[in-house]
């Protein structure tokens, strides 16, 4: 029996020393591995693959890693639309047309699981558990919901349980390498300075989350300002517990989280400009070069940390790697951010996105695109008034004279709300600490740094904003370059009813003011002949001096 007993443990022992030796050539071998020869033969699982950030991840990875073995991604059915049919229509997005070019058959390498991130157990069939506890490697956690004004409850759902959820997965998984978990720069915006740390939860998520399961919405509607207290909404809030409840697992899986600010249009991959929403700067943009948003609360001279799309997904799948190979203790942080490195503000981008949709218009705008941002609140809402409701006020006017719904003022009350969202990230500016950032690019290849290029310091920020400009226009709106004389003809037109409308106004304020009233006339009289005076003494001072 005893002998027996020490025969098992001999054997063991025996395959414990196989596994180590296994895992440490694995290691070795990895180690001296590119990116690209890193994924090689590896099964990744992506969340939110069909939004905007896990797209462009998974084009990149079948493209530039073209031996990696199989990419796992879990989609929900959506809108009236099955799991099967969205990815179909995934995969003849405009984006993957480089990919679809140099590998037809790319799609066979992507492998749609059905689950609702919000279900318990992530809603995957216990047939597709197993497949993906027996074969992954590595797991990318993109999916989250990223509006401002979800409630607390939902956000809580998708952005801390299901990520919790998503971790017990993954600590089933045989043979995992690396967990990377997208999270943002801005889950601590309550400090002004913000490290490569896991900054403490406002609150324990499980104790949050045990008192909101009792609560019903409305009760959590109304507690929702007090817990989140100085963040400016729900998704900064639970876009932080998530990091916190990443962290606790840091033990136990190899943890890389990556934190990108402010997420634009692709810089140069798979092509420049690639934009597919509405979100962030992009639909503020829109509404700018359409004409209809004309001013917005922003501070002229504070950072604007926008990031391109392709340089967030470059870190990732380096970070991924650099997660595998290197194994490190503890989680690492990546902030992901262009304002330290290569810092661009906000004035500059107002001035670079109007001139780009000057010489490249939008089809069919309301307005000239003419907008200025200020941080001062009467002037913004001396703007909101003239610039925006006058205008919208006349036309819905026009438009119930011509037997019509209106419907302008419907929209720019939409607008106010959105840009209301988002001017607490354009007033104020933050310093990230990106140490990790460059201590990763420091250990790729000279090739894997090309092939994976995130140095901001690289961008060229005009051309990067009227790419992205352009992008808006053939990506989000699916207009025509060729449209383009057709559209500045519009803008001339334009141009030609306001100098017509302003002719109009001033004759009329002339016969009502001026012309009607002795005193009026007076004072306006006045006026010109102190500005007359002024040109004299201007005009002789000069001649003395000269
Ligand atoms: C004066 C101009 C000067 C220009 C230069 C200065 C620029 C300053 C820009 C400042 C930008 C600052 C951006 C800061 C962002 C901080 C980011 C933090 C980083 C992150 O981690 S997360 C990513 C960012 N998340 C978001 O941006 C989400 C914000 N959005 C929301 O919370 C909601 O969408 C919002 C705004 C509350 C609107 O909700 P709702 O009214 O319910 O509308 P829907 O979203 O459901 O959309 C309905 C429908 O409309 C379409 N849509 C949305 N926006 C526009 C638009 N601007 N124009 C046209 N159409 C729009 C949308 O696609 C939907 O269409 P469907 O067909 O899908 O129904
Ligand atoms: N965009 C940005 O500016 C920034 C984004 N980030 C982070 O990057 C990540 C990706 O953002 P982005 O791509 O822009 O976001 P998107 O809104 O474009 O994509 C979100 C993804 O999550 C999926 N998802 C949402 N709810 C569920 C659900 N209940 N079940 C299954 N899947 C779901 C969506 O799937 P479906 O298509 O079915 O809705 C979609 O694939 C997020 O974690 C975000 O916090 C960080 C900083 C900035």
């Amino acid at each position: 029996m005893s002998t027996e007993l020490s025969e098992g443990r001999d054997l063991n022992r025996l395959e414990e020393e196989e596994q180590t030796s296994e895992a440490q050539s694995r290691l070795i071998s990895n180690e001296m591995a590119s990116i690209p020869e890193y994924y090689a033969g590896k099964s990744v699982l992506i969340t939110g693959a069909t939004g905007f950030m896990g797209k462009v991840l998974v084009e990149k990875l079948l493209r530039s890693c073209p031996d990696v073995k199989a990419l796992y991604i879990l989609v929900r059915p959506k809108a009236g639309q099955s799991m099967k049919q969205r990815v179909s229509d995934m995969m003849k997005c405009k984006l993957f047309d480089r990919v679809r070019e140099e590998n037809p058959d790319f799609h066979q390498k992507i492998i749609p699981i059905s689950s609702e991130l919000t279900q318990p157990g992530l809603s995957i069939s216990s047939v597709d558990v197993e497949r993906l506890t027996a074969c992954i490697n590595i797991v990318f956690h993109c999916a989250a919901t990223i509006r401002f004004d979800e409630p607390l409850k939902h956000a809580l759902q998708l952005n801390v349980i299901a990520t919790q959820q998503l971790l017990s997965l993954a600590q089933q998984m045989h043979h995992l390498e690396a967990f990377i978990h997208i999270s943002t720069a801005y889950a601590n915006c309550n400090c002004k300075h913000i490290d490569e740390i896991i900054y403490p939860p406002p609150v324990e998520p499980k104790k949050l989350i045990e008192s909101l399961e009792w609560m019903d919405d409305g009760i959590v509607r109304d507690i929702t300002p007090r817990l989140i207290g100085d963040r400016p909404n729900t998704y900064t809030y639970t876009k932080a517990l998530a990091e916190h409840v990443v962290q606790q697992e840091q033990d136990k899986l190899n943890i890389g989280i990556i934190r990108p600010s402010i997420v634009g249009a692709s810089w140069q991959e798979p092509f420049p400009g690639w934009i597919d929403n509405f979100n962030g700067p992009s639909g503020v943009f829109i509404a700018a070069g359409k004409g209809i948003l004309r001013t917005m609360r922003a501070n002229n001279d504070a950072v604007a940390d926008l990031i391109p799309v392709d340089m967030v997904i470059n870190l990732t799948l380096a970070a991924g790697w650099y997660t595998a190979v290197h194994r490190p203790k503890t989680a690492l942080v990546y902030n992901c951010t262009t304002g330290s490195l290569n810092p661009f503000h906000w004035g500059e981008i107002e001035h670079h996105v109007m001139s780009s949709f000057k010489r490249n218009p939008l089809e069919q705008a309301f307005r000239r695109p003419n907008a200025n941002i200020t941080s001062n609140y009467l002037i913004y809402q001396y703007w909101i008034l003239v610039s925006h409701k006058f205008p919208a006020f006349i036309y819905d006017l026009f438009l119930r004279l011509c037997g019509q719904k209106p419907q302008m003022m419907r929209i720019f009350n939409r607008l106010h709300k959105a840009i209301s969202l988002l001017e607490y990230f354009s007033s104020q500016e933050w310093q990230w600490n990106s140490e990790n950032m460059n201590m990763l690019m420091s250990h790729l290849t000279p090739e894997d740094r090309k092939i994976f290029n995130f140095d901001v310091r690289q961008l060229n920020w005009p051309e990067y904003i009227e790419n992205y400009c352009i992008g808006t226009k053939k990506y989000v709106l699916n207009e025509d370059m060729s449209d383009i004389p057709a559209a500045r003809q519009h803008l001339r037109k334009l141009r030609n009813i306001r100098y017509t409308f302003n002719t109009m106004l001033v004759v009329f304020i002339w016969r009502v003011f001026i012309a009607r009233s002795q005193m009026a006339r007076n004072i306006w009289y006045f006026v010109v002949s102190l500005c007359f005076k002024f040109l004299s003494y201007f005009r002789a001072s000069s001649t003395l001096t000269n």
